[in-house]
């Protein structure tokens, strides 16, 4: 028994935006099988973004996911939705059903080991409209995750277990970035699923 378990209910920001974290929805053992079964099964290919005018590969790969074969812009690229996978389809049951919210895509990114992380950003693309929720579903090494607010600078954050849903909703993209920082210490590798909607084509 966990001290103190998860409670979705509380804010884990101060003010702007509301994250929920929901704890582990699978247990560690199905936790690694879908971590496999994402590992073999999914269309992996290196995160391209052009920044400051710079064409940037990633080690870190990346993957998309849809209803239909949306086409996304992100970090100034754009990319094609494939249609979901068994195994997406459960994981995107089991998150709706957990979250009470229905998605149509999830954009999947694999960090090899703590070398890999994600920048500072924001989830506020057009295509994804206002006030937008967006559920992360975590399998594999824990990773911290951070909040910082855009005019503040205040910061905060929490652990991302192994098998754990974090919600981000409200106005939190338009207040906050987020961040999974670099770990030296982390051997392991860790995929995400963030499960969207995109309300307009762009
Ligand atoms: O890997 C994570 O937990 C965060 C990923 C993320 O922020 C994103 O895909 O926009
Ligand atoms: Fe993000």
């Amino acid at each position: 028994m966990e001290l103190f378990p998860p409670d979705p209910a509380i804010n884990l920001l101060p003010y702007d935006g509301t994250v929920q974290y929901f704890g582990r929805v699978l247990n560690p053992s199905e936790a690694s099988f879908y971590l496999q079964k994402l590992l073999d099964s999914i269309t992996w290919k290196n995160d391209e973004a052009v920044i400051f005018g710079r064409h940037i590969i990633t080690k870190r790969k990346v993957a998309w996911y849809g209803d239909d074969a949306y086409a996304y812009t992100y970090s100034n690229t754009t990319k094609q939705a494939l249609g979901w996978t068994e195994e997406l389809q459960f994981l995107k049951q089991l998150v709706e059903n957990t979250c009470c919210c229905r998605f149509n895509s999830c954009l999947l990114n694999l960090y090899h080991d703590g070398e890999e992380g994600m920048a500072w950003h924001s989830d506020d693309e057009k295509s994804l409209g206002e006030n937008t929720v967006i559920a992360s579903l975590s399998l594999g090494a824990e990773r911290k995750f951070a909040f910082r607010h855009k005019q503040t600078k205040e910061t905060t954050g929490l652990i991302l277990e192994n098998g754990s849903l974090l919600v981000m909703k409200d106005a939190t993209q338009t207040n906050w970035l987020h961040s999974l920082p670099k770990s030296k210490k982390v051997r392991a590798p860790r995929v995400n699923l963030t499960f969207r909607t995109i309300v307009s084509g762009v």
